[in-house]
């Protein structure tokens, strides 16, 4: 899952989460219109003073964090009729209790034998993604109803290629890819799946499913539908044995283990700004954001090139190691690295290309670092000139300077920010000549040490991660109580959902 969801338009400013103690003069509230556009949008055709009138009566807080000033209250359980029922943290826990890692549930239930009963005029099913012509169903579900920012301007656009990426990975279950199809039609109408993973969250490791695409055609929206796949989905995972999940959403549920948020580097400005992806800041003039954001033709690194299959061990060993460092982050096996680095695309479809990876190799073809990326376009919704923006996200990386066993913290920080801001800056200029128009990425891995020096903006756009059936204390999630960037305290965030 993961970002549309919530306005997922970068800001461009550093310090749009230190709004905290302004003064909100007609100034001010411009500043935080240009930074905020679905505020711009809510607030248009008003005076500047009116608008700084209604903006004092918010919270500033919710302005800067991006969570709704109305509606739920996050910290209300009775207004989640469904999520109070679950075995997940809840908001009415002592905030400060000391929290002994472990199962929510303390006895698994009996697991029932049949699905229980759908909406009248439709049934479930299970998808076989194997068969292409049902890959393709989930991806037409997907392409029309799944996750858009709030004003409906963008809509994720996971193509084939990538689904049968994301949901066939080592050990999948064709009985984790749920569907409800209309009985009449035979026409799907939501989805929802679960893949395998091995999750160390501290201490402990956990075969846990990871629980993602979550969606229900728009016009079975408010039904009440989504409850009833999540505990089928539950139900399934539990026949095989497994009692506890990952997920993410930018919605806020009962209760994030941690929240990151998005930020964009512009690759192509012009075009961003152009389909409404990117503002012009109130100082700048397009010409000059365009020279902003531009990338060297070429790479810098030596010993940089692509992944081969013949690096996979070198790259499980680089890359678990690294890894370990995190509070919550997968255990891979060979075959996952296999599955999630290496690239099976054809040359000549090329087009269809999710992943690249890339490895620095040394003179004594000893692999030091290695960083990814995925291609997940999002359609432009209603554009003439423009069908989709072509979004890199950033995946997974690892590097031995992290693992430097005669250095201090401190040392190895200060090393590892040079490093990764020399990795990223070629990341950029590989993703560009791709042909992406921007490189996303969260506040978490080691990215709190380069996301402000390579140009990354801010978006508005959350990430909250939760774990079913699991109680931990929170994790860093790279951004402090301001929602701004936390270079001093990082993430503890090693998991990368898709
Ligand atoms: C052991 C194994 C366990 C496995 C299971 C682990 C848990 C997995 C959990 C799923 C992880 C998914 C990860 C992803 O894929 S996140 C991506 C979610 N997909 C989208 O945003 C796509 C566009 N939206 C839709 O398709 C629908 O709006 C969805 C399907 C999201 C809700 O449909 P609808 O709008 O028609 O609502 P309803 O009337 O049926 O149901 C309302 C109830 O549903 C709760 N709700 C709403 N959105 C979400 C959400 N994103 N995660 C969890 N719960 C959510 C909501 O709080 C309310 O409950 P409560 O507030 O009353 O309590």
């Amino acid at each position: 899952m993961a970002p549309p969801q919530d306005n997922d338009k970068p800001s461009g400013s550093k310090d749009k989460g230190k709004a905290k103690e302004k003064v909100i003069d007609a100034n001010t509230a411009d500043k935080l219109l240009s930074l905020n556009p679905a505020l711009a949008n809510e607030f248009a055709g008003l005076d500047r003073n009116s608008v700084a009138k209604l903006l004092k009566e918010l919270k500033l807080q919710e302005i800067a964090t991006g969570l709704p000033a109305g509606g739920k209250n996050r910290k209300d359980m009775a207004s989640y009729k469904f999520w109070a029922t679950q075995p997940v943290a809840r908001f009415d826990e002592p905030e400060n209790a000391p929290v002994a890692d472990g199962p929510v549930q303390a006895e698994n239930p009996v697991v029932p034998t049949e699905s229980s009963a759908m909406l009248e005029g439709f049934e479930w099913v299970t998808m076989d993604l194997d068969d292409e012509a049902q890959l393709k169903e989930v991806y037409e579900l997907l392409t029309g109803h799944y996750v858009e920012d709030q004003e409906a301007m963008f809509r994720f656009n996971y193509s084939a290629s990538f689904l049968d990426w994301a949901l066939k990975s080592p050990g999948w279950l064709k009985q984790w890819h749920v569907g409800v199809r209309a009985s009449k039609s035979r026409k799907l109408v939501a989805f929802i799946s679960g893949i395998p993973v091995k999750l160390r969250v501290r201490e402990k490791v956990l075969n846990v499913s990871e629980i993602n695409f979550l969606c229900i055609h728009k016009k079975l929206r408010e039904k009440r539908l989504a409850p009833v796949l999540i505990k089928e989905i539950t139900r399934r995972c539990n026949l095989e044995g497994i009692w506890n999940a990952i997920y993410t959403a930018g919605i806020v549920l009962p209760k994030p283990v941690s929240t990151c948020r998005y930020y964009h580097r512009s690759l192509d400005w012009s075009k961003l700004y152009k389909v409404g992806f990117s503002p012009l800041p109130h100082n700048s003039t397009p010409a000059r954001q365009v020279a902003r954001y531009l990338v060297p033709k070429d790479t810098k690194l030596k010993g940089l090139r692509e992944m081969k299959a013949e690096d996979i061990d070198q790259v499980l060993d680089l890359l678990s190691r690294y890894l370990a460092r995190f509070e919550m982050a997968p255990e891979f096996d060979k075959k996952e690295i296999e599955h999630w680095f290496l690239s099976r695309t054809a040359a000549d479809k090329q087009e269809d290309r999710v992943v690249w990876t890339y490895v620095v190799e040394n003179d004594q073809g000893k692999i030091t670092d290695m960083f990814s990326f995925y291609s997940l376009e999002s359609s432009v919704i209603g554009n003439k000139e423009f069908k989709v923006v072509k979004a890199a996200y950033l995946f997974y990386y690892a590097s031995e300077t992290a693992l430097q066993a005669d250095k201090s913290e401190d040392e190895i920080k200060k090393d590892l920010k040079v490093r990764l801001n020399e990795l990223i800056g070629d990341a950029l200029v590989l993703c560009k000549r791709v042909g992406f128009d921007v490189l996303n990425a969260l506040t978490l891995l080691d990215n709190t040490l380069f996301l402000e020096k390579q140009k990354f903006g801010a978006g508005d756009g959350q990430l909250h991660y939760y774990l079913f059936n699991w109680r931990t204390a929170f994790i860093r999630g790279g951004v402090d109580e301001n929602n701004a960037i936390d270079e001093k305290n990082g993430s503890g965030i090693g998991m990368v959902m898709l």
